[in-house]
């Protein structure tokens, strides 16, 4: 097994103004580099988890807590929002709630958060024009942030995030604002940077995508850790459709197929080798 970069210890979340809590008794690890997915209904604890992970709860959600969040073995309480963000980047499932809104131009957001590290400012801008073009917003460097459409807040969101170059990226539902084939270009980029070996934690509704691209699964069940494993045997299970979420259409396919020609093959959940397998069975 791998370094664990990201350790959550029986912990427990109640937002101050709620009854029920949010995450309840929640432990897990995620190992360094790889891809964790985080699935579940909604209000199953999805963000707040998220929230945890990069320290936004405790130190700017108010409640109450019990249990560990461990960022590189460092407790999260113990942290800074500030010396977390170094080690963590976070894209928010609203990207407007992301912006600075103190940045005159999409430029000076970019860099906003390289301000308070020294930077030389030749370095600087070779850093804003690098993920700029990354994200395709090259174009809209000299306009105001607040006159771009949403998709653009959120590859602006996505390029602040980056070039801080942390080691662990926190994705809450991050292209909500994005068409299918802008989000896929993102989601590229993101299977790019975690093949360099920086650690995705990624919370998202479509489980195809999450089977293609998963190492890990959390499911998430009204604040509950559901079941934590990998994307074979979680959605393998017959029982995980009792926890509020979907499953790949291609597990449907296969387990339809399983049955009805009665193979011993494994369920498969993505697109190859569930074609594979209809090859197999029909004997092409
Ligand atoms: N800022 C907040 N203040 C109070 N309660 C909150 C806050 N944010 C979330 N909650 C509550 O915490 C619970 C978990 O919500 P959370 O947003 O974490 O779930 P989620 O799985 O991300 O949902 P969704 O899929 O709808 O984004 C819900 O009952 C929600 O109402």
């Amino acid at each position: 097994m791998g370094k664990i970069v990201l350790e959550v210890r029986d912990f427990s979340f109640k937002y101050r103004q709620t009854k029920r809590r949010a995450l309840k008794n929640v432990s897990f690890q995620v190992e360094k580099g790889s891809f964790f997915c985080v699935i579940g209904a909604n209000g199953s604890g999805k963000s707040t988890l998220c929230n945890a992970l990069t320290g936004l709860v405790p130190h700017y959600f108010m409640g109450r807590s019990s249990g560990e969040v461990l960022v590189e073995g460092t407790p999260v309480h113990e942290s800074s929002v500030a010396e977390l963000s170094s080690k963590v980047g976070f894209v928010f499932q609203n990207p407007f709630n992301q912006l600075s809104y103190t940045a005159g131009t999409v430029a000076e957001e970019l860099a906003y958060g390289l301000g308070n590290r020294g930077i030389p400012r030749e370095k600087m801008f070779e850093k804003v024009e690098y993920v700029a073009k990354l994200m395709r917003i090259d174009h809209i460097l000299s306009k105001n942030p607040l006159e771009l459409s949403g998709g653009q807040v959120q590859r602006v969101a996505f390029g602040s995030a980056f070039i801080m170059e942390p080691e662990i990226l926190v994705l809450d539902e991050c292209t909500t604002q994005l068409d299918p084939a802008g989000s896929e270009e993102i989601f590229d980029i993101v299977k790019r940077l975690n093949q360099k070996g920086i650690t995705v934690v990624m919370v998202d509704h479509d489980m195809e995508r999450v089977a293609r691209y998963a190492d890990k699964i959390l499911v998430l069940d009204q604040g509950k850790a559901a079941f934590v494993g990998k994307p074979k045997s979680i959605f393998g299970d017959p029982l995980i459709e009792n926890h509020g979420i979907g499953i790949p259409d291609y597990v449907k396919l296969s387990r339809a197929m399983k049955q009805r020609y009665d193979t011993v093959s494994d369920i498969e959940i993505t697109e190859e080798p569930t074609i594979k397998l209809a090859k197999e069975v029909l004997g092409r």
